[in-house]
């Protein structure tokens, strides 16, 4: 898969780490910063994934600021990004087989490099299971962003 990766300066390091840890993968990584610990604003973050989802550059996207709340919130005000702050395996998973994630938004300030990387690998290991009642679920969804985003169509997982 193609995977961009975007931090803020609180997720910065935690970045590279899992840029380093991912390695080797298999899976195509896109760097989208920042690129120094200088503080950055976390929507400019948010944005550069969004837009590299939307614009088909890649599949799924790694997230992180200090909290992964600010992040979350501005990632998922773009119409067809699928964001979900995790800091457990299951969510991780289960956001993806369920939800159709395709955002995995992480908090550097509060879980540790071990972890990040378990979730990330969790998140990348899932697929939507294309089930009726998920499907049925994420068209609400979009049903939703029809409503408040009008013009704005959805982003499906290319995989699926
Ligand atoms: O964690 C966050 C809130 O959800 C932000 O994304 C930032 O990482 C955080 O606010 C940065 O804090 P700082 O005091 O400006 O370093």
């Amino acid at each position: 898969m193609r995977i961009a990766l975007a931090a803020d300066h609180a997720g910065f390091e935690l970045k590279n780490w899992l840029l380093r840890a991912l390695e080797g993968s298999g899976h195509t990584l896109v760097d989208k910063g920042t690129h120094s610990a200088e503080p950055v604003d976390y929507p400019d973050c948010a944005q550069a994934v969004g837009e590299a989802l939307r614009q088909g550059e890649v599949d799924r996207a790694i997230l992180i600021c200090g909290s992964g709340v600010g992040a979350s919130i501005a990632v998922n005000k773009m119409p067809g990004v699928r964001g979900g702050l995790c800091h457990d395996t299951y969510s991780a998973h289960q956001g993806v087989e369920h939800d159709d994630m395709n955002v995995l938004v992480l908090g550097a300030r509060v879980i540790g490099l071990a972890l990040a990387e378990e979730l990330v690998r969790a998140f990348l290991s899932a697929r939507f299971t294309g089930e009726e009642r998920h499907m049925r679920r994420l068209s609400k969804v979009h049903a939703l962003e029809a409503r408040f985003s009008p013009g704005a169509g959805p982003l499906t997982s290319p995989e699926r």
